[in-house]
């Protein structure tokens, strides 16, 4: 599914009345007909007493063309409008006119001015005597928190516990970030017009949003495409779509060798999973390197992965006097996953900032690879490789220097911005995690529950992730196939365990996560 900011959406609606010489006034007569068409088929209207609460832009124009269709089918329809009169111009003015015109045929309707509190006061029974609410407050014009009678209003809505039907996106959502602006109406349904917004989708804005259906509103396909690039939320298809079909006589050769480096003393762990959900994603051969005094503590943590010992620090991590022989290793690899539980020695940050500057295969970096980089972050411009980087919202903190509430407060921007400016591919994840392209396109997973909220998640995922590049993915497509798969496979371990599954059993689930998805 395709989804467009608030700034592209006004661009098409500018475009396609400016250039292409559809009126405005049309392109609301086809959103407010197309949203009566939902509207109708999931609420019954027969007898519904229905209150249009109108905001005095556009969007409330979509709310007065709503009810007029509604009092065309015999609904009583009452006109709650949150200004006066005279405030509601253009387009939204000259429909509020005809359901002026309209009243007089129409015993039953009515048509409120709420301009301020005692107005509101004054009526606040009458508009809780309705048994649906068609909010047609705010649309993507919201700009401020919303405040005085608009919050009054809407809390009074989402008290009444009556049907709620949102006419582009429940008003108080921030159209791009998902936000409550201070207070939002919580829909039972929402129509919203040519794409769906990112505030559908992101939370908290899709617990506001309900059942959710994009309308045509006739915006021409090509002023559509102008407009990339886009936010996609990608569907199953799409993903199953990126993992080629193996051929009947294909072997371990063909599916690439990984090399993961990962792993310092109390840190095991972190490289196991990392190098085992390789193999379990499909990686024809991995090879795990760790620093040497690991080793029997390793072996029989990767049964099918290969081990090699490298040259350690003092304190027991991966030294930077790996260096050649990590450089030998690489040779005849198709992939390297780095970072996983690798520690923060000097040594070893030493170590990633070589690797980073001559390796030339694709790689995945997490975890201590990323802290690396945060130290040193002019070093990403010395990678010749396509790199995709993994970082939690603290990571992401540490990488571009904010605060880790600013980051979730921002996520789409900031995951957009750096993949942009650093010309990376940048995961961020957590909730909704997020996979930013260098040429601005970002894609939200919607795979992944909080069951997946414990250490070792991240260690799977970039063993995932590294498994398909070394398929000979396109580093694109192995971060969004390790992203949405990593969160497919934690959803099927929730349909028997709401928590408590551990990113053991995360690996042994990968299989049938594929299973599930290319089925
Ligand atoms: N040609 C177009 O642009 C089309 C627009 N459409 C509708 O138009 C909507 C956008 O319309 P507008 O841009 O007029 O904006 P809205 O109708 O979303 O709201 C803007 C109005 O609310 C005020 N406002 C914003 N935030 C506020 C706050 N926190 N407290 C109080 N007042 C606040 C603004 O000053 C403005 O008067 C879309 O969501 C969609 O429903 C559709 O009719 C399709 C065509
Ligand atoms: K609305």
């Amino acid at each position: 599914m395709i989804i467009v900011t608030t700034r592209q959406m006004q661009q098409m609606d500018k475009n396609t009345i400016e250039s292409f010489g559809i009126p405005g006034r049309v392109l609301m007569e086809n959103a407010g007909r197309g949203a009566i068409e939902m509207l109708s088929e999931h609420f019954d209207l027969e007898g519904a007493r229905v209150a249009v609460v109108a905001g005095r832009g556009n969007n409330g124009g979509d709310g007065f063309v709503i009810g007029r269709y509604l009092m065309e089918m015999g609904v009583s329809v009452s006109f709650f409008l949150l200004s006066t009169r005279d405030r509601v111009q253009g387009d939204a003015g000259a429909n509020m006119d005809l359901i002026l015109d309209l009243l007089a045929e129409h015993a039953l309707s009515q048509f409120i001015e709420i301009p301020d509190k005692d107005a509101l006061e004054a009526v606040t029974e009458i508009l809780l005597d309705h048994d649906l609410f068609v909010d047609a407050i705010f649309g993507t014009g919201l700009n401020a928190d919303v405040r005085g009678i608009y919050r009054d209003v809407i809390e009074l809505i989402n008290d009444s516990d009556k049907a709620v039907f949102s006419v582009d996106i429940p008003s108080g959502i921030n159209a791009d970030t998902g936000a409550v602006c201070g207070v939002a109406i919580r829909a039972d349904a929402t129509a919203t017009f040519a794409f769906a917004k990112a505030g559908h989708i992101l939370y908290p804005g899709n617990f506001h949003t309900g059942d959710l259906e994009v309308v045509d509103i006739g915006i021409p396909g090509h002023i559509a495409k102008a407009q990339s690039p886009h936010i996609f939320l990608p569907e199953p298809h799409d993903i199953a779509g990126l993992i080629p079909a193996r051929a009947f006589n294909a072997h371990k050769g063909s599916f690439g060798h990984l090399l993961v480096l990962a792993g310092s003393p109390g840190k095991t762990g972190a490289a196991a999973l990392c190098a085992n959900a390789a193999m379990r994603s499909g990686a024809g051969l991995v090879t795990l390197g760790v620093p040497e005094k690991l080793m029997p503590v390793m072996e029989p943590m990767v049964v099918e992965p290969m081990t090699t010992a490298l040259a350690q620090t003092s304190s027991g991590g991966l030294d930077a006097a790996a260096l050649d022989d990590i450089i030998t290793l690489l040779a005849d690899k198709a992939a390297l996953a780095l970072g996983p539980g690798m520690g923060t020695d000097s040594g070893t940050q030493e170590l990633i900032k070589s690797i980073l500057a001559i390796a030339s295969v694709p790689m995945v970096i997490d975890a201590d690879g990323l802290n690396c980089i945060a130290k040193n972050p002019d070093i990403l411009a010395t990678v010749k490789a396509p790199v995709i980087l993994t970082p939690h919202p603290g990571e992401m903190a540490r990488l571009t220097g904010k605060t880790t509430a600013d980051i979730q407060q921002n996520r789409m921007e900031t995951a957009r911005n750096f993949a942009e400016k650093q010309k990376v591919i940048l995961v961020l994840k957590g909730a909704q995690t997020l996979v930013a392209y260098p040429d601005g396109a970002v894609f939200i997973c919607p795979t992944g529950n909080p069951g997946m909220a414990c250490g070792g998640m991240g260690d799977v995922l970039t063993g995932m992730i590294a498994a398909f590049l070394a398929q000979d993915l396109s580093p694109e497509s192995a971060a969004l196939a390790g992203v949405y798969l990593h969160g497919l496979c934690g959803d099927l371990l929730a349909e028997d365990h709401a928590f408590g599954f551990s990113a053991s059993d995360m690996v042994a689930g990968i299989p049938q996560a594929l299973t599930t998805l290319l089925s």
